[in-house]
């Protein structure tokens, strides 16, 4: 894992842009798996400003909390709407969404997974650290999930998002799963926002445990990690 220390928010997303944009000059169809949350939302909007670029990337939505309506002001799907798919006028046809509450949730994770094995393996990950160690929405447990799965969240990660205050506690979330994560060809993970001290201290412990996911980037040969001063 290459680590990167920047000296701002402002600083991580323009270099995490540009790592972004160099790979998509090379190869412009590749498939960019995004995440959400706060850590992104400044590297997308930098994208934003070299829209061109992006023009034949594909996007695939990498979770999103259960229960809450597709269009709920917190979902997953309205974020990426709002801060990638729309700016960056990414088509209907360039993007692999699923729902927040599939009829049967097995079947919808079964789809993207599937998904996934076809047309992966993904190009890009971006992803983002929770508070608690994770990535995506696959939490320190006992044993981690390969495919993509249905996810039960911590705590922390449920107190994390604003779903939860408006009053719609999402009872799961689903998520890429560790092998869609770890066969990606290139990550770009951000680490930036408070209270993560604890976990970028795991992290830098360099040792792989289910207690950390993010612990296994370690095992990833190709990982730009980018960390802000508000991270540490
Ligand atoms: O719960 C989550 O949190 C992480 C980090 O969120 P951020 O708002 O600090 O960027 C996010 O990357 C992840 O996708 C989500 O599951």
């Amino acid at each position: 894992m290459k680590i990167t220390y920047l000296e701002n928010y402002a600083a991580l997303s323009k270099k995490a842009a540009h790592l972004i944009a160099s790979e998509v000059k090379q190869n412009p169809e590749l498939m960019f798996c995004a995440a959400t949350g706060g850590s992104p939302t400044g590297m997308y909007a930098e994208m934003a400003k070299e829209k061109a670029v992006y023009s034949k990337m594909q996007v695939i939505k990498m979770d999103e909390w259960g229960i809450i309506p597709l269009s709920h002001p917190d979902s997953c799907e309205t974020y990426l709407k709002k801060h990638l798919l729309g700016p960056l006028e990414i088509s209907n046809d360039r993007y692999t969404s699923f729902d927040t509450a599939p009829e049967v949730v097995e079947s919808e994770c079964k789809r993207i997974s599937q998904f996934i094995q076809a047309n992966g393996p993904l190009d890009i990950c971006i992803l983002g650290l929770g508070k608690n160690g994770h990535i995506a929405f696959n939490e320190p447990a006992e044993v981690l999930n390969p495919d993509f799965h249905k996810a039960i969240l911590a705590e922390s990660t449920i107190a994390h998002d604003p779903a939860l205050s408006a009053g719609e506690e999402p009872a799961y979330g689903l998520c890429v799963g560790m092998e869609g994560i770890m066969q990606s060809k290139k990550i770009i993970f951000l680490i930036t926002g408070k209270g993560k001290q604890e976990a970028v201290k795991r992290i830098m412990e360099r040792k792989i445990g289910t207690d950390c996911p993010a612990s296994f980037l370690w095992m990833h040969p190709n990982v730009e990690c980018l960390i802000d001063s508000s991270a540490i």
